[in-house]
């Protein structure tokens, strides 16, 4: 049996570091969005592990076991073919590898009808891997272990653009000048684009200090019509912009893609069904 799973983009609409644990890792305060753009993957049960990767974004994705979905069937004991689509682009701050691992963690739990494993457990994967098991709005904190669903996003139209710039999440986080910012407050219940924009991604100003076209990025979005919000997303370099209505969305996307022809753009909309 083939299990199909998808592995959305996971967009941090806000990222606050709030302090640094003895061994180096940072602890976070994130709200997490996951979009419907993403990977595909199919797996099944097989007698020794292997795995394909194809698609747009395939080019420089590792295809044996330091790539996250290999380590994800050994983290479970088991071994089988996986085939990965990439759809997004790598070290982008869009959470490509862990929300890969976590579709194959899915999977694979489904397949063998195993448990899953704790979020202590999988971020042992990486940071990002215990968000990535979910699918709506979340509160990540810690780092990255602790995971409290909101509810349903929001279906705000949006757009995510990276300038092709792969950024290394470790040098960005060491780049940051204070550990110890303030935490998000608490959510209101009415919470909205304003109070969200109230909110930070503090590993921006490092980010764009390593690769200075994110600036670029942020500045065009934020002057494009219709524009509510812009900011990065992760450690870069990927950014996303929240848009009043479909059509400036849209008008704006035809805008970047004619100025910037080499910048990934994808429009998109909060993954609003579960994994599919
Ligand atoms: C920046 C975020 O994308 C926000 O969601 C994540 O915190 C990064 O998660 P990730 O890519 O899964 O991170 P990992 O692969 O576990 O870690 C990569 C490197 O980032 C740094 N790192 C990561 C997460 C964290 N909370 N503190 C850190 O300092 C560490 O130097 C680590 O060696
Ligand atoms: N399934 C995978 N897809 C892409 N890259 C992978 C994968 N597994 C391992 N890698 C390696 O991990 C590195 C980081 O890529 P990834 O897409 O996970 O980005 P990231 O920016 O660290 O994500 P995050 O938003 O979690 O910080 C890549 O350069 C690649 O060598």
């Amino acid at each position: 049996m083939t299990v199909e799973a998808f592995a959305p983009a996971k967009i941090n609409l806000t990222l606050h570091v709030t302090g640094q644990r003895a061994d180096g890792y940072h602890l976070l305060d994130s709200l997490v969005m996951f979009a419907d753009v993403g990977d595909r993957l199919w797996v099944e049960a097989a007698d020794r592990t292997s795995l394909t990767v194809s698609g747009p974004m395939a080019g420089g994705v590792p295809t044996d076991r330091r790539n996250l979905v290999w380590q994800a069937a050994e983290l479970l004991g088991v071994t089988a073919k996986i085939t990965l689509e990439k759809h997004l682009p790598a070290a982008a701050g869009i959470g490509g590898g862990s929300s890969d691992a976590a579709a194959v963690v899915r999977a694979l739990t489904t397949l063998y009808n195993f448990p899953v494993p704790s979020a202590a457990v999988l971020a042992n994967l990486g940071a990002d891997v215990p968000v990535c098991m979910q699918s709506g709005l979340t509160r990540m904190r810690g780092i990255g272990e602790h995971v409290d669903p909101i509810g349903n996003t929001p279906n705000w139209p949006m757009i995510l653009i990276n300038p092709r710039v792969e950024v290394p999440t470790g040098p960005v986080f060491q780049a940051l000048p204070r550990k110890d910012n303030p935490p998000m407050p608490a959510i209101p219940a009415e919470w909205d684009i304003s109070w969200l924009a109230a909110q930070r991604n503090d590993l921006e100003a490092p980010a764009i200090a390593a690769q200075p076209v994110i600036g670029k990025v942020l500045q065009e979005l934020r002057e494009s019509d219709g524009c509510l919000l812009a900011r990065m997303s992760g450690s870069g370099a990927t950014c996303f912009a929240i848009y009043a209505h479909d059509d400036m969305r849209d008008r704006a996307l035809g805008q970047l893609r004619r100025d910037c022809p080499k910048w990934w753009t994808q429009p998109t909309e909060a993954c609003g069904v579960k994994w599919r």
